[in-house]
Parts: C-alpha cells; structure tokens; sequence
C-alpha cells in the first residue's frame, strides 16, 4: 500500500482515494519511492515522505497541466464567462475611485475562490472530488484565531495583517454578488442552497486554502523562448496579476528554509523534483521562500526554528522620531517648524522601517548558507532620519545658530541618530506583554512549537531576538563613532599643544 493508514481510517481512506484519482490523471507520475503519510502527530497535516534513498534530479511527480484546479480548467468559466473576461485593472478602478463598488472585477485570486466554491458544491460531479476532499476544512492560521490567542501575538506586525474585516468585504462584494447572480450554475438541484453565513464560511475556507495551497501559474503568453523549463517556483506576489491554480500533488509536499525538492513549471506539466540526495525515510520538502516566522504563520498557519533567521521586526518611525526630538530637546515651536518644512518639502515619511538580518540564499539543492547576522539600519530609515534633521537644522537657523551649526556635521547626525534608535529600539521591545528572557523560559529545550499560543510565542520570540542583535548592533557603532570622534580631536589638540599652552598658563 502507497499510504501510510495511520489512526484515522477516514483520513487515510480520503488520502488513497487522492492518490488513485492522481495516478490515473492521464500524464501523470507517482514515484515509487515515495508516499504520502500522516503526520498530524507533528503538526503537518499529510506529507510525502521517502520510502527508499532517492537521487539528486530525481524526477518525484509529475502533474499534467490540464489537471491543475484553475480558471482555465475549470467549466465555471464556460458557464459565466463575462466574470473571467478582463475587467479594468485595480489601477483603473482606485483613479475611478469606486472600488469597492465595483463588484464586477475579479482578479486571480477572487476568481480561484469562486472557482473552488463551484467545484466544491458539485460534489461528487466535480473532476477534483478527491483532491477537494483532502483540503484542509480548518487552518491555523490567525484569521481564525481567538481573541485570546491572538493576544499572545500582542506588539507583532502580524496583528495588522490579519485583515479579517477586509477578507469579509472582499467576499461579500465580489463572491457574495457573483454566486447569488448565478444560483443555478452555483447550486446543484439536488443540494440545499447554503445561507450567507455558510457561504461566507465556505468562502473563507476556499481563500486560506488558496493562501496556503495555491500556486501562481504563468500564463503561456508571458513564457520567453528560454521557458521550456522555467525556475517559476512559489511566487511571493499573492498581488500580482498571474493566474492562480490549485496544483494537485504539488501541495501535499510540505515547506521549510531547508528544503530538498523544487517544483519545475514546464509548459505541459509541473514537475517535482529532488535537489539532492534524499535518504529513505526523509520528508521531501518544498520551498515558500525566506519568509520570517510571522509572515509564515499569517500565510500558512504554521513556523519552523530555521525560518527564524528570516525573521523581521517593524520599528515604527514614530518612535525613532519622539527620541530624537526628546535627544534634540526640541520645544514645541521647532517641532512644529521641522514639521512646517518637512511639509514644504513635500517629504512623505514612511510610517515604519523593517529591520532584518542579512542571510545568504539557500544554496541550490536547498541547504542554509552561512550564518544570518544584523548588519545594518534599513537604508530608507537612515535616509529618513537625515532629511528630518536637515528639517531640525533649518528650523534652528536664525533661532539657535549653535545648534543649526552642529548639524552641520555628519558624525553628530549620526550620533544622533544611533542614540535615538538605541531608545526605540528598546520602546519597541517594551511594546511586547513578555520581556525575551520570559518568553524563551518558556520555549525551554523545545524544538519546535505545538499549537497556536506556542506559534505566537516563537513568533515573539522571534522579533525581540532581532531587536536585541539591532540593539547591540547599534550600541557597537556608536561606539565606533564616539572612539572615531575622540581620535578626530585628538590630533588637533596634538598639533595645538594645549597641554603646553595650559602649563604656560
Ligand atoms: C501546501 S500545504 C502542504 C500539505 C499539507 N500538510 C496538507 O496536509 O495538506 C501547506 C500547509 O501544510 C502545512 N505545513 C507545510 N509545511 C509545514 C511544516 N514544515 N510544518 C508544519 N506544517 C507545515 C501548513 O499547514 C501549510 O498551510
């Protein structure tokens, strides 16, 4: 048997069913040396895993396009083809400034959603039946948090980025409208017609399976020549104007930063494939990309220890901005001058910075590469500061000469600005409910995390850990600039003798 039976007899019937509907998918290849097992008990839903030692180039499974889950597959488009017809870009639609209005266009990913609720509500008439049943019903991630768990991510980038509200919106304009147009070619007869509240759920689930699962799929018209067997693998750009597609087989491989195996688009089929040696026993892992933790668990519902390198931290720029005001003891008039000026200027100010290690690529067969170490402030942010303190320096012109005068210097720029972001840093870190020593008490010797309060924990975790190697990144070069600035006076006192001139006097 290719399948792992497990505990569950219904979860290992469903992941059969799945496995017989793929390999009968004309086009389609299974390697015999693989197979799909349950590993719930680890948190990781199923897997493929390696029943015997595999070769580097190793060609794992094979799907046929035809049979990717898709737009372009699916005969919804043949059923309402008006909805998969190009409507007027996002672009068009914010300048018209009507777009949440606009109930009619679709873009890649509303119409995959309405792809999925159709093929799911055709039940057993539907070509992907046993693929759609081993899709996930329920996901980790923090859309469907409680409250109280989310507060455990309390301070985290990640909170913001939930967008429940909006993900309802989006499905009430842009689903809810298309399906109720469209009851007859939605709804089969012989199936009740589900409640707003149940489509609403239905959608939802659709969305995150498409958030974790999908795929973005080239269209054939933008393949260069070179394309016969293109690098396209996990595309970040969930945004992005692509087709989207649900990608059998592909999707069953499980993620981390280290990974064994890549998925190859060719123009007839996807192709999985092994990057380098793969023992028996092994899990076959895919790539999502040097996501950080945070950004892992607001996607897929899951982190790792080994995407913790990628792990980034947002410092709000109003807290480097308050410490460098309270370091400039900026009164209230200069404030409102600097702000005047920077107004004038027409300077938009970001909001916040991101703060991230510099980590190497993974190699090509799918290794960790050195080591990921904070080597810097982020570029704009430093770019920010500067043209805020030119705005402190003109503000001070004709007020406080003195001080306009110091400005003028970029060691002492800098400084300040070091020292300010020594402070926000540490505001920052303070934003958090547990300080770092806390929460890594409580992750012990753990090696991974268990559930959705220890997820958040080590996304926490996480964040404080860069904010303190930011800190202690800066405190090294203000020092450095400090020791720079004493050996720059130094040789001037050297050369004016003054030690001398004071004995003399
Ligand atoms: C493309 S699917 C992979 C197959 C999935 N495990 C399943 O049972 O259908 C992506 C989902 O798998 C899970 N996953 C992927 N990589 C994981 C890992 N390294 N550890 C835990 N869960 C993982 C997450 O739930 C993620 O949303």
């Amino acid at each position: 048997m290719d399948v792992d039976s497990g505990h569950d007899a219904e979860f290992a019937q469903e992941t059969q069913s799945f496995l017989q509907w793929f390999q009968a998918l004309l086009g389609a290849t299974f390697h015999p040396n693989i197979k799909i097992v349950d590993l719930r008990g680890q948190d990781a839903g199923r897997g493929i895993i390696a029943t015997a030692d595999i070769e580097p180039d190793t060609v794992l499974f094979t799907i046929p396009r035809v049979s990717i889950l898709c737009a372009a597959t699916s005969d919804l488009a043949a059923k309402i083809p008006d909805i998969f017809t190009p409507q007027p870009t996002a672009t068009d639609d914010e300048e018209s400034g009507d777009e949440d209005e606009n109930t009619g266009s679709q873009d890649p990913w509303t119409l995959l959603i309405l792809v999925l609720v159709y093929e799911y509500l055709q039940g057993s008439a539907s070509r992907w039946k046993p693929y759609l049943d081993i899709l996930p019903s329920t996901f980790d991630t923090p859309m469907f948090w409680q409250p109280s768990e989310l507060a455990e991510l309390e301070a985290s980038a990640v909170v913001a980025k939930v967008g429940k509200e909006d993900a309802d919106k989006m499905i009430r304009s842009k689903i809810f409208t298309v399906v109720r147009a469209h009851e007859d070619v939605f709804f089969p007869a012989s199936t009740p017609k589900p409640n707003d509240d149940e489509l609403l759920n239905l959608a939802h689930r659709m969305g995150s399976a498409i958030m974790a699962y999908a795929f973005d799929l080239e269209k054939e018209d933008d393949d260069d020549e070179e394309d016969e067997e293109t690098e396209d693998e996990w595309i970040e750009d969930r945004e992005g104007k692509t087709m989207m597609g649900m990608v059998p087989m592909a999707d069953m491989l499980n993620a981390d930063a280290k990974f064994n195996a890549h998925i190859n688009h060719s123009e007839a089929a996807l192709t999985a494939t092994a990057l380098r040696a793969i023992c028996a026993g092994e899990e076959i892992l895919n790539y999502y990309g040097p996501l950080s933790n945070g950004e892992l668990l607001r996607r897929y519902g899951y982190v790792t220890p080994k995407h913790a390198r990628y792990d980034v931290v947002e410092l709000p720029w109003s807290l480097v901005e308050k410490r460098m005001a309270e370091h400039l003891h900026l009164d209230s008039k200069v404030s409102a001058k600097v702000a005047e000026y920077l107004a004038d200027a027409g300077e938009e100010l970001e909001d916040s910075f991101v703060l991230e290690r510099s980590s190497p690529d993974p190699s090509s067969a799918g290794l960790l590469e050195g080591k990921a170490e904070f080597t810097g402030l982020p570029e704009d942010m430093s770019e920010q500061v500067m043209v805020y303190l030119k705005a402190v320096k003109k503000a001070y012109g004709g007020v406080d000469e003195a001080r306009a005068e110091a400005l003028a210097d970029r060691d002492t720029r800098n400084e300040i600005y070091l020292t300010a972001v020594t402070y926000a840093l540490k505001d920052r870190e303070g934003q958090y409910a547990t300080p770092l020593a806390r929460d890594n008490e409580l992750i012990g010797n753990a090696d991974k995390p268990r559930g959705r309060r220890e997820m958040a924990l080590w996304v926490r975790r996480g964040e404080k850990q860069l904010l303190q190697e930011a800190q202690a990144w800066v405190s090294e070069e203000l020092n450095k600039l400090q020791q720079k600035k004493a050996a720059d006076k130094r040789p001037r006192e050297g050369n004016d003798r003054p030690d001398a001139k004071r004995r003399r006097a």
